[in-house]
């Protein structure tokens, strides 16, 4: 809680919101991954790290074929946690999130699993599955460690489930800015999105990130205005799939530029 507390609180006593980079953990393989999460750290505020799954419903296209060959290349919650356990050697600041579906997490055990992302450094846990009415006890769970459950938002959510959402969720919310799939779009509807987030803050007080669709600096600054932060991962994934490390490290740089001030 504290790492991402920190984390939003000193970007924007710079005038900066959150750059919040997603790639699966383990993609290409877990070695490979290491270096590449080295340079999302370069210039991501905070990281959404996802464990590899068979059969990740909420993903496009491209985030599904990470998982793939992450699973291929023998990933498992194990190998998950050996990773984060290697970023937090030279990253303590930095907030680190697991995005990871439900059935992984139930197999490894609830209170297990948050145990031990918790000694390896992880701060949150967001499962898109999850919704909050059924995850009320996980969320109970990871608050009780001090983490921070985050739950999703979408423009279907109806003030009532808005509510519950920021009774249950920890720092923030996570609002996902289409309802579908996850996956890089030309245009994001900025007006919908910026009311709807402002509808989500008024009832919930809680700060709202937007993610889904968004990968160039442009999109970012269209809405810069509301959202408290940004989640960017197809768009990262494509490149780590290409193996283009010189495009990625533009994008990253594109993108942070974007999140500091809409000057
Ligand atoms: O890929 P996009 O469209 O940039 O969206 C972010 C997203 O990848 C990341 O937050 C994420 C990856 N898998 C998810 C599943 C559900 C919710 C969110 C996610």
């Amino acid at each position: 809680m504290e790492r991402i507390r920190n984390c939003f609180e000193s970007l924007e006593a710079k005038g900066e919101k959150p750059l919040i980079v997603y790639a699966t953990a383990c993609d290409p393989d877990c070695s490979k991954s290491v270096e590449i999460f080295r340079l999302l750290l370069e210039y991501a505020d905070m990281l959404e790290v996802g464990m590899p799954f068979s059969d990740p419903l909420a993903d496009g296209p491209t985030i599904q074929k990470a998982h793939e060959r992450a699973l291929s290349s023998g990933a498992n919650t194990k190998r998950v946690f050996e990773l984060v356990e290697k970023l937090r050697e030279f990253e303590r600041e930095k907030p680190i999130l697991l995005m990871g579906y439900y059935n992984p997490i139930f197999v490894y055990g609830e209170e297990k699993f948050i145990r031990d992302a918790k000694a390896v450094g992880v701060d949150g846990f967001i499962v898109p599955d999850l919704p909050p009415e059924e995850g009320e006890d996980f969320a109970r769970k990871v608050k009780s460690l001090k983490l921070s459950p985050v739950f999703l938002a979408a423009p279907t959510s109806t003030d009532e489930r808005v509510r519950k959402i920021g009774e249950v969720t920890g720092e923030f919310i996570y609002y996902v800015s289409v309802t579908g799939i996850t996956g890089e779009r030309e245009r994001l509807a900025y007006e919908e999105i910026e009311r709807d987030i402002r509808r989500i803050k008024e009832i919930t007080g809680k700060r709202t990130v937007v993610g889904f669709g968004i990968s160039r600096g442009e999109h970012i600054r269209e809405m810069y205005n509301t959202p408290d932060g940004f989640v960017v991962g197809s768009a990262v994934v494509r490149r780590i799939e290409k193996g283009d490390m010189d495009g990625l490290r533009a994008l990253l740089k594109e993108l942070k530029e974007a999140t500091k001030s809409s000057i």
